[in-house]
């Protein structure tokens, strides 16, 4: 049994409107109402307290054009101002180290567009309405209240551990949010996409939403949850869909790049394509939600509320919540950053009823692909998932981070395998960077006194492996502008391989050895070209890993003042100058242990790999 709008048409309303309705709905839903029932009452419509029912129906079966102009959507953000927003993840259980991936991937994103210069409203936080919610209160014997606040806690605490630097986080019970969401639902009344009828279905709890039967599995399992779905019918509101079918289609039609990758976006046209239907946007079975405007019988269907945390998060605290005033403080989003699961909500409903609000539609919807464990999505209703928490205590921040954005090519799925994670960054970020650090500085220790004798922009003359640093770290630029993510840290990585094939090709040390000036000038101007390539590695790679590349440039001899101001044009060559003292070799990032080389005991010691992220001095030097 698919979801199924009942339709006993009961002509209540002024024939006209009805009539209207549907001649300008879409073919699909005129198709489907041979097979469907629909029963649009005279009851229909949440009341508003000037106009008469049967105004308020034709109102809302006549479909009139937003205000919202869509041959101008989406509507290009202000040029110096990024609004970026991760999910707001669903409070139904802790962090997993799926949400951490969309929101450490957001983070970069972030850390990027602040590099270039630009203001940036990174936006996250938490869902906590719906029977989900509920459900899992009552089953940890609390309060969905006490519950969520326990929930959410939890996101910002690991949002702190892995160095989440947003500037907004929304919780969807927020009495500002509330308001927001009352005002949208009205407007949206008022535009006429607001109607009321019977629907039944079966539905995935888990995912609070209605299914088609063709999308189901065996005994009508969500493919998702592999959970049977439920059959229900209920009395609900519903929202206007299908009449936005054209108009989503000529907006990605007109703008391909706002469904990203390509490849998402042909799964949305082709969902398109099959036919818009109208959603039920109330449940009048859900006790634990924003009540409908005029008929608190009912609540607001969680995605509806949901997505419209991307807008009250931007309205501030002290000032009266109005939609006007939080659009003005920095919609639309510059970036949606989602995974796959939730791409039809964005890219489908969520324009849908900004268009229908007269809303500016957000720039860019990109939908990520799934963390796997065994080739499912990891999720909290699957319980199948990793433990960022243990990641971080046990590897600190910048390892998990390089690990999951090096890995895992955006947009794509990806497995985990702790034997990868531990092959990866140590190969990455012990080796490749941090040996190569240490064993500079080792050798300026020895030979200079710690202190660079050029600078790097004179002593690089010449010389091709500046030019193979440049190149290197503008393809990063372009990539991270991309959402390339794994190819900007490969390429950065690039740049430290470059590094170690032209210090083993000169051979410093055997240079030194040799003695004799011009043998000795050209080892120490060596040494300068590869602390040059260092810097330009930690600012390049600081959008994926802060505190290591914090680490490399107090290791160059700078403050963390002038780390926390450096700016992607820091990454052009010429910053190290003649004079700079740098500090003594001390290891940026320690090495893990396999469980082979701990002599069959655990992967790594905890207490070292802890200490060394918080405490780098402290660690005596690896690898040089
Ligand atoms: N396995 C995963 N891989 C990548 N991202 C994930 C994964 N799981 C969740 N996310 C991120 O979290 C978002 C969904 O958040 P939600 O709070 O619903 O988590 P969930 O674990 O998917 O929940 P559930 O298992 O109950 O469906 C996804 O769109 C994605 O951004």
């Amino acid at each position: 049994m698919a979801a199924r709008v009942q339709h006993s048409l009961q002509f209540q309303f002024q024939g006209s409107s009805l009539t209207t309705f549907l001649l300008s709905s879409s073919s699909s839903f005129r198709k489907s109402i041979n097979k469907t029932q629909i029963n649009l009452r005279s009851k229909c419509f949440s009341s508003s307290s000037t106009s008469s029912t049967s105004t308020r129906s034709a109102a809302a079966l006549t479909c009139t054009c937003s205000s919202s102009d869509l041959n101008s959507a989406p509507v290009t953000t202000k040029k110096d101002l990024f609004v970026l927003t991760t999910p707001l993840y669903y409070v139904n259980a802790p962090p997993h180290m799926g949400s951490a991936y969309s929101t450490i991937a957001a983070d970069a994103i972030a850390r990027f567009q602040r590099l270039t210069g630009k203001k940036v409203v990174f936006i996250t936080g938490t869902d906590e309405h719906g029977e989900k919610i509920a459900t899992a209160a009552a089953a940890g014997g609390s309060t969905p209240n006490d519950h969520c606040d326990t929930i959410s806690q939890a996101y910002r605490v690991l949002w702190k551990d892995l160095d989440i630097s947003y500037d907004k986080f929304i919780r969807t019970t927020d009495p500002k949010h509330e308001a927001i969401v009352e005002e949208f639902y009205s407007k949206v009344l008022a535009n006429g996409d607001i109607y009321r009828a019977d629907y039944e279905g079966l539905y995935c709890v888990n995912c609070e939403e209605y299914k088609d039967e063709k999308e189901l599995l065996e005994n009508n399992c969500c493919p998702m949850h592999l959970k049977p779905c439920v059959s229900r019918k209920e009395d609900n509101y519903f929202f206007a869909l299908s009449k936005y079918q054209k108009k989503l289609e000529d907006i990605l039609e007109r703008n391909p790049d706002f469904v990203q990758p390509l490849y998402r976006l042909n799964e949305v046209q082709n969902w398109i394509k099959t036919g818009l239907k109208d959603f039920s946007i109330s449940r009048a079975s859900v006790d634990w939600g924003i009540r409908v405007p005029n008929d608190p019988k009912q609540t607001i269907y969680v995605w509806f509320d949901a997505l419209l945390g991307y807008i009250s998060a931007l309205s501030e605290d002290q000032e009266q919540p109005r939609l006007q005033t939080a659009i003005s403080s920095g919609w639309p989003a510059s970036l949606h950053l989602i995974g796959k699961d939730i791409l039809r909500f964005h890219a489908v409903y969520w324009p849908a009823m900004l268009m229908s609000a007269g809303l500016s539609l957000p720039n860019t919807v990109f939908g990520h692909g799934f963390l796997t464990k065994d080739g499912m999505k990891m999720g909290k209703s699957l319980g199948n998932t990793l433990e960022p928490n243990e990641l971080v205590h046990r590897f600190g921040p910048d390892a998990v981070r390089y690990f999951f954005l090096r890995e895992v090519e955006f947009g794509n799925d990806g497995d985990y395998s702790e034997e990868r994670f531990i092959n990866i960054v140590n190969a990455h970020l012990a080796n490749t960077i941090g040996n190569l650090l240490n064993r500079t500085l080792g050798l300026l220790k020895k030979n200079c006194q710690s202190t660079l004798v050029a600078d790097s922009s004179d002593a690089a003359e010449g010389i091709e492996f500046k030019d193979t640093v440049e190149k290197l770290v503008e393809k990063s630029k372009v990539e991270y502008e991309s959402l390339q993510l794994s190819s900007a840290c490969e390429s950065v990585m690039e740049i430290g391989n470059a590094g170690n094939l032209y210090i083993d090709s000169r051979a410093p040390w055997s240079l030194f050895k040799q003695g004799g000036a011009s043998f000795d000038s050209a080892a120490k101007q060596d040494l300068v070209l590869i602390l040059e390539a260092m810097r330009i590695i930690a600012v390049a790679l600081s959008p994926v890993t802060p505190n290591l590349s914090l680490r490399i440039y107090r290791q160059l001899g700078y403050t963390d003042q002038q780390f926390h101001a450096a700016t992607w044009s820091d990454t052009k060559w010429g910053g190290l100058k003649g004079g700079q003292v740098m500090a003594p070799p001390n290891p940026i990032f320690a090495r893990i242990e396999t469980v082979a080389e701990a002599g069959g005991g655990p992967a790594v010691d905890k207490k070292v790999s802890k200490k060394m992220e918080k405490s780098p001095r402290s660690q005596s030097a690896i690898g040089a």
